[in-house]
Formats: structure tokens, sequence, C-alpha cells
């Protein structure tokens, strides 16, 4: 007889036969982690709804690509000249890993190398100090490589674990550890750079950035404060929100859906949306695809971290997707911030 229970962590191929790993829970919420980047590309609830944003122009078909369909949209992609995903350039959407470096701050190309590189599995990682009993999860790692020491002349572990809790919440605990042996520090700057998926940008509100300082992006990082208000978008936005506190909410007002990120070891919050002038400059990104995707990224940027050999930095990112509850139109931020 076949066992109805489903299978809580599965290794198969996804895109483009590209290794992927899926986690499941029993209530029915699913995540997809891809070996290459440890670039988680999908997240859904129980009722199948997909969290994430993943452009459409990624060329990147997680579910359908056994199928002749999606044969037939990769060739007529191809033959279009249509900017594909492919290794080793990162998947536009999901959640990508900034590590050594955010953005261009710094000698490295944006972004940093890691969501760039293929991870191997960790298949007897060191424990946590906690144990739970989610049994849904994978432990990914990456290693220093001949070809990064000639860019980022260090030896490191980076052990990454994603973790699909009971409710569906989505964990990314990262473990990084210097290994050099010259005795010599390293120093680097790190974020989870998460694309929500919202019903329509111009609905949405962040909640828990008012009144904190930031660097604005768009204006060579001046640094300015955030006024009172819940932000909301009508423009494009790329800010480094710096020491913020560790609970932030995005609120979809459309979807009646608000995405709940809790964050651990990693100060700022970046917010970034490109509007549509940039949309339509970046090649792997529909022209109108910013209304439906707002990045809110958990970082360490302002103050890069820095281990001595034999150090580990620990940073950590939860994310769960509760329902809105509002009256007479209005959301009530206070009640999704204090949890209840
Ligand atoms: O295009 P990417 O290299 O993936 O970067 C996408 C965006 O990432 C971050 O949010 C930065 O703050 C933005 O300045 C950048 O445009």
């Amino acid at each position: 007889m076949m066992s109805s229970e489903k299978i809580p962590v599965e290794f198969c191929k996804g895109f483009n036969g590209l290794e992927k790993v899926v986690l499941r829970e029993v209530r029915g919420s699913s995540a997809e982690v891809y070996l290459h980047g440890a670039h988680v590309t999908s997240w859904k609830n129980d009722h199948g709804e997909e969290l994430l944003f993943v452009s459409s122009k990624a060329g990147f078909e997680p579910t359908k690509t056994n199928s002749l369909l999606a044969a037939t949209i990769r060739l007529t992609r191809q033959l279009s000249g249509h900017a594909a995903f492919k290794p080793p350039k990162a998947i536009r959407g999901g959640i990508p890993i900034c590590f050594p470096q955010f953005s261009n701050m710094g000698s490295l190309d944006q972004h940093g190398f890691a969501r760039n590189r293929l991870w191997s599995v960790d298949e007897d990682p060191p424990p946590f100090p906690t144990t739970s009993s989610n049994k849904a999860f994978v432990d990914l790692i990456l290693k220093t490589s001949d070809e990064d020491l000639k860019c980022w002349p260090h030896s490191y572990e980076f052990r990454l674990r994603v973790t699909l809790g009971p409710g569906g919440d989505l964990m990314l605990t990262s473990r990084i550890r210097n290994t050099n042996t010259d005795g010599k520090p390293f120093t680097f700057t790190f974020a989870y750079h998460t694309y929500f998926s919202v019903s329509d940008i111009s609905e949405v509100r962040v909640e828990g950035l008012e009144t904190i300082d930031y660097l604005d992006n768009l204006q060579d990082r001046e640094r300015f404060t955030e006024q009172g208000d819940a932000i909301t978008f009508e423009s494009e936005v790329d800010k480094i929100y710096l020491s913020t506190p560790t609970k932030i909410a995005i609120l979809d007002h459309e979807k009646k859906r608000t995405f709940v990120l809790r964050k651990d070891g990693l100060p700022d919050a970046v917010v970034w949306n490109p509007w549509d002038k940039k949309a339509k400059a970046m090649v792997d990104f529909g022209d109108d695809e910013y209304k439906h995707m707002l990045c809110v990224e958990a970082a360490a940027v302002e103050k890069p971290i820095t281990l001595k050999p034999g150090e580990e930095w620990r940073g950590r990112q939860e994310l769960s997707a509760v329902p809105s509850s509002y009256c007479s139109g209005q959301l009530d931020p206070q009640r999704v911030l204090q949890g209840s």
C-alpha cells in the first residue's frame, strides 16, 4: 500500500536539469531550493499559492521542467534571444544570497559570488545548539574555490540551513566560518535578497521602518531619516535602512496577506523596487513585473562583519505569511507587529 505521507525532503532535477531540493510540510506548504546559488526559488503556502516572485523572463519554470510545453517555451526563448537564466548567472527572483559583498560596495562583482556558485549538500553539518523537531530542512555548503581565491583570497565555510516550519514558515540560517590558515581575518557584507510576490505594489505598505535612518542608493548613498508613516510605493525605491527592528511587516492590502520578516544577526534591511524605467532596462525582468514584486532584504551592510580564523558568524531570516485582518478598509499595523 502506498503511504499518503508526503516526503519532507526530496532531491530532484529542476529547470535545465539543475539539482534542486523540495521541502514539504504535512499541511501542504512547500519550498524549493536550487544547489545553484543555494537559491530558494519557491515558497508556497498550504493553499499552494506562491509567495515569492520569480521573473517570467528568468526563463525559469520550476514546475514544468519535464513537459513538452516547457521544452517548447525554452526553445522559443533560445531562438528569440530571450534572456533565459543560465548558470553562472543568478536567478531573477526568489531569495538570492549576497555574499561576500552586498551590491557594488567593494571590488567584487555586484552582490558577490555566492549566488552564482554551485553549492553542495552538507551531509554532516555541525549541530545547532537548539534541537528542533522540524523534518523539512536541508543543509547546504559552499567552500573556497581556486577561482574565487583569485578575487577574494580567503578560506571559508558557508553553511546554509533552509527549513520549512510546521506552519509553513520559511527559515534561512547562515553560518559562515573563517578557515584561513594564514592567521588573517576577513570582512564581508551580506543580504538575503528576498523577492516577495505582491498583488499590486501600489497597494503595499511596509511597517517597521518608520523613523529609521537609511542610505539612499538613488542619491549617492546619502543618509536620510524615514518619515513617521508606513512606507508606500509610487516610484523607484532602493534604500538601505540601518539598524532596524528585528521584525518588519509587508502588508498586501489587495491580497489581504501580510508577510512578517524576522531577522537575527542582520541589523540592516534593504528595500528595492526598480519601477518602470529600470524594469525595462533589465533583460531578465518583464517591463510590468515591478508591479508584482517587492524586495525586502535582511542584511548586514553598514557595518561589515569581520571574522578571525576559527570564528563563526550566524545570520538568520524567518518569513511567515499570515492573513491580514483589517477593519473599515484600514490595516491595523499594530496588531501585525505585535504578532496577534
Ligand atoms: O540586478 P541585481 O544585481 O540582482 O541587483 C538588484 C538590486 O539589488 C539590491 O536591492 C540593490 O540595492 C539594488 O541597487 C540592485 O539593483
